[in-house]
């Protein structure tokens, strides 16, 4: 019976509280076909994936794995039947080796029996088979993201699963990463397994699935043949509107600098410099861009700007006033008071604070502005106002300002920081990967509030990994590599060109010291 699809899905319902996140989910999922995921921040998805992995318990509904009824219970069991997950943000043991990582936990534990050797030779054979070539000794921690990812696929298939479900996993990694990626998924489809595919990328939906399922408000609104559909068939079925995919702007007319760095350098906690000598300008009315292979160096620029890491040394100057970092060390509250808003790259480490209410979030780290307190006391009041009014501007679901950002769902959670840093209209913005997680609908949404930003005469420094978005906002291109500025390009920049630049060759060469400006 080839027939049989790997997983079907009969009335799935699901409820946080009033949230009815699943409302009456029907699936079915071929087996050997990569079945793609998709729909807005909130749609439900990641719930309906943790139901199928175990993770959750569905209120009522059936799943058939093989045509069988089960009862998933927990994650253990899901493995049991041949379901693996891999995970958005890794579970993986840092310090360990990629060997004991994958065989850590598993049913035959290899470590205790002594059988590393065992679990060594068939950890080769998975890495051949599905060619995920990775040093088996090497320490996890150390590997790039994508090595990482392919760490999470093996330990996977070393339990044997059949159904592979990936949520959001080009979020992390490299365009060059991402494409590997999908190439794996294409030889593990051709082996026969199943791969289900959660992404807000319709690019990767339309170049890497067969079938495609879209989810709206919790309910389960089109499931189309890939090659029948198109973007903007699926974008208007996952929004319920017209998507425009593509940046509208008029090219900007900058003015007067309102941040300059010159020289800056910046070393890590193991002494290592990670920003080389850094310097550029960014004017009123100008968004720049940084482009680069994450782990350049980007990360550092934008704590070190934003008062969040300190500098080695490198001069400062913002709205007119020149700081010398090698003697002052301005936190994150002065580089505030100087007009300056920061989104920043990693929303749960810094963007928010998740044990907090939605309205305490929509606050943080400016809960000393007049417009939110009097003397030591809360303007309750205000801050609440101001929480329901992003709510509604910013379309965060639910609209719900008291509910704890731990509750949102991973877009939702990035739309409350943004609506922060962006609602104080700072003089100058720091935005590192805006719409990571984001829904098509929300990129539109926050890429015309930045582009309203530069055209009120605001500096905008946007640090992405996405070429698309840097390409689609920026004014001006600059490439990091290797904590260096390596090039500067304009805003006509051709994708081949910076992906070269951020290979850390120019002009046909490679960078190296003193290679570069
Ligand atoms: N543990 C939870 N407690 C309360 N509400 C939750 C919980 N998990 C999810 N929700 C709510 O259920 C809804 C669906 O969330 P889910 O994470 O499944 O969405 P998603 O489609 O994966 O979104 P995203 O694309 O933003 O990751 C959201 O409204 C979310 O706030």
């Amino acid at each position: 019976m080839s027939d049989t699809p790997a997983i079907e899905l009969r009335k799935i319902n699901k409820s946080f509280g009033a949230v009815h996140a699943n409302k009456d989910i029907d699936l079915v999922v071929k087996k050997g076909s990569i079945h793609g995921i998709i729909g807005e921040n909130g749609a439900g998805k990641s719930t309906l994936m943790s139901i199928l992995y175990g993770f959750y318990q569905a209120d009522t509904g059936d799943i058939l794995v093989n045509g069988n009824k089960v009862t998933i219970t927990d994650s253990k069991a899901a493995i049991g039947m041949g379901i693996g997950m891999v995970h958005q943000h890794f579970m993986l043991v840092d310090n360990f080796t990629v060997l004991e990582n994958v065989v850590l936990g598993a049913e035959d534990s290899a470590l205790l029996a002594g059988g590393l050797n065992r679990a060594r030779s068939e950890l080769h054979r998975l890495e051949t088979e599905y060619e995920l070539r990775v040093d088996p000794e090497a320490i996890t921690g150390e590997l790039p993201v994508g090595l990482q990812q392919r760490v999470e696929i093996l330990k996977a298939l070393y339990r044997s699963a059949e159904v592979l479900i990936l949520d959001e996993p080009t979020g992390v990694l490299t365009p060059a990463e991402a494409d590997h990626l999908f190439k794996i998924l294409e030889v593990l489809k051709n082996e026969g397994k199943t791969i289900l595919l959660i992404t807000h990328k319709l690019r990767e939906i339309m170049a890497a699935t067969d079938m495609v399922s879209v989810m709206r408000r919790g309910e389960m609104v089109a499931t189309r043949e890939t090659k029948n559909t198109s973007m903007e068939e699926l974008a208007e079925l996952m929004v319920g509107r017209s998507v425009l995919l593509r940046v509208d702007k008029k090219p900007a007319e900058p003015k007067a600098p309102v941040l300059e760095v010159e020289n800056l350098t910046v070393t890590d906690s193991r002494g290592v410099e990670v920003v080389k000598d850094v310097s550029f300008k960014v004017h009123e009315g100008e968004i720049v861009g940084i482009a680069g292979v994450s782990g350049n160096g980007q990360s550092e620029l934008l704590e070190t700007l934003s008062g969040i890491r300190r500098a080695t040394r490198g001069t400062l100057k913002i709205n007119g006033e020149t700081i010398d970092l090698a003697t002052r060390a301005p936190d994150a509250a002065d580089m505030r008071a100087k007009s300056m808003g920061h989104v920043p790259e990693d929303r749960h480490r810094m963007g928010l604070i998740n044990s907090f209410a939605e309205y305490e979030n929509s606050i943080l780290g400016y809960h000393r502005d007049p417009a939110y307190s009097k003397g030591l006391l809360l303007n309750l009041p205000a801050i609440k106002k101001n929480a329901v009014d992003e709510i509604e501007k910013y379309d965060i679901r639910p609209p719900n300002p008291m509910l704890k950002t731990a509750n949102f769902s991973g877009g939702n959670q990035q739309k409350v920081v943004l609506a922060r840093e962006i609602e104080r209209d700072p003089n100058i913005l720091l935005v590192g990967q805006p719409t990571r997680g984001v829904d098509i609908g929300a990129i539109e949404f926050i890429h015309k509030r930045l582009i309203e930003l530069r055209d009120a005469g605001k500096g905008i420094l946007l640090v992405s990994v996405e070429l698309d978005e840097i390409r689609g906002l920026s004014d001006r291109v600059l490439v990091m590599f290797d904590g260096k500025v390596v090039g500067e390009r304009g805003a006509d920049a051709e994708e081949s060109d910076l992906g070269l630049l951020m290979a850390g060759i120019e002009d046909n060469k490679i960078a190296v010291e003193g290679d570069v400006q």
